[in-house]
């Protein structure tokens, strides 16, 4: 499958991310299909990456080999629906469900096939090449997840799990807490603001402080708790910061957060 069709069917944020980490590291645009019931939100991804668009996804399933899932999961049963009574031999096909809170179970039913499956939880940096993606294989055989492992890696870290739960976990851990960060970003950007900033000023504040940050997290390789007592010094000015948000209880605010993340992933597996 080294030329294997992926299609995308579902072209939204996430799979615009992934689409744009491919391409970045040089999968070929005429292997890939980006789907999308409105030809006007394709345009741009067929602008930014030459990748082939198509508004019928049955199309796009008929010819792809990798069919990558990534529907809003409300939408989910409706569009497998389609694909179930297409006619179109599913046998053959690696499905990758991106899809929050929808199991391997779940996913095959509303297919009506046992299908070979992948569920990926992938996050949006996946455009940049610094996504991380947690991949849990049903029924695939070990060519096709090198094939999977070659896409996901293209776009950043690639980690296989054992346990299909694991997949509820990493949502906490990495597909939804890009948005933990851009919140703590807009607080600070918000604060500068206050502060007397210009909008053009705290926005670049902000981005170079938490790049800088990410990097030296990256670059140093020693404790992140580390990296912190660095810039605090004793009985200063970061100390005064931390000391704050450590009484106002942030590490436990994640720690639930992080819960909550969970525990919604697991009542949608039981809505959907
Ligand atoms: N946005 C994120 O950071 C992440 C999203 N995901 C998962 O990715 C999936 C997609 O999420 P987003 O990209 O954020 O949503 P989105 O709403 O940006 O994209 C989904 C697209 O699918 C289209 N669509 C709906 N029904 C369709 C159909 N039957 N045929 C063709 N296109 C159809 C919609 O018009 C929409 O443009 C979800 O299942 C979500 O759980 C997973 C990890 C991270
Ligand atoms: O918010 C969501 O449900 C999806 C899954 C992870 C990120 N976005």
């Amino acid at each position: 499958m080294s030329q294997a069709t992926v299609a995308f069917i579902g072209t939204g944020n996430m799979s615009y991310a992934i689409i744009g980490g491919m391409i970045n590291s040089g999968f070929s645009a005429a292997h890939i299909i980006a789907t999308n019931r409105n030809q006007s939100k394709l345009d741009k991804v067929a602008n930014d990456f030459g990748v082939q668009t198509q508004t019928d996804n049955l199309i796009a399933l008929a010819q792809a080999d990798i069919i990558v899932l990534s529907v809003k999961p409300q939408m989910m049963a409706d569009l497998c629906q389609t694909f179930a009574d297409s006619g179109i031999d599913l046998s053959d096909k690696v499905f990758v469900s991106v899809a929050a809170g929808i199991t391997v179970a779940r996913l095959r039913e509303m297919l009506r096939q046992d299908v070979k499956l992948v569920r990926c939880m992938p996050n949006t940096p996946s455009l940049l090449g610094k996504g991380v993606s947690g991949l849990f294989a049903a029924g695939t055989n070990e060519q096709e997840n090198a094939t999977i492992t070659e896409i996901f890696s293209a776009t950043g870290i690639a980690m296989w799990l054992e346990k299909e739960s694991q997949i509820n976990d990493i949502i906490a851990v990495t597909g939804s807490s890009p948005a933990y960060f851009f919140l703590f970003m807009e607080a600070i950007e918000s604060k500068a603001k206050a502060l007397g900033f210009s909008p053009e000023q705290a926005r670049q504040l902000v981005q170079q402080t938490a790049m800088g940050a990410a990097m030296m997290v990256e670059d140093q390789q020693i404790e992140i708790n580390e990296l912190r007592n660095n810039v605090t010094s004793k009985g200063g000015t970061t100390a005064a910061a931390i000391a704050h948000l450590q009484q106002q209880g942030l590490e436990n605010t994640v720690s639930d957060a992080m819960d909550a993340c969970i525990a919604r992933a697991l009542q949608m597996e039981q809505e959907l």
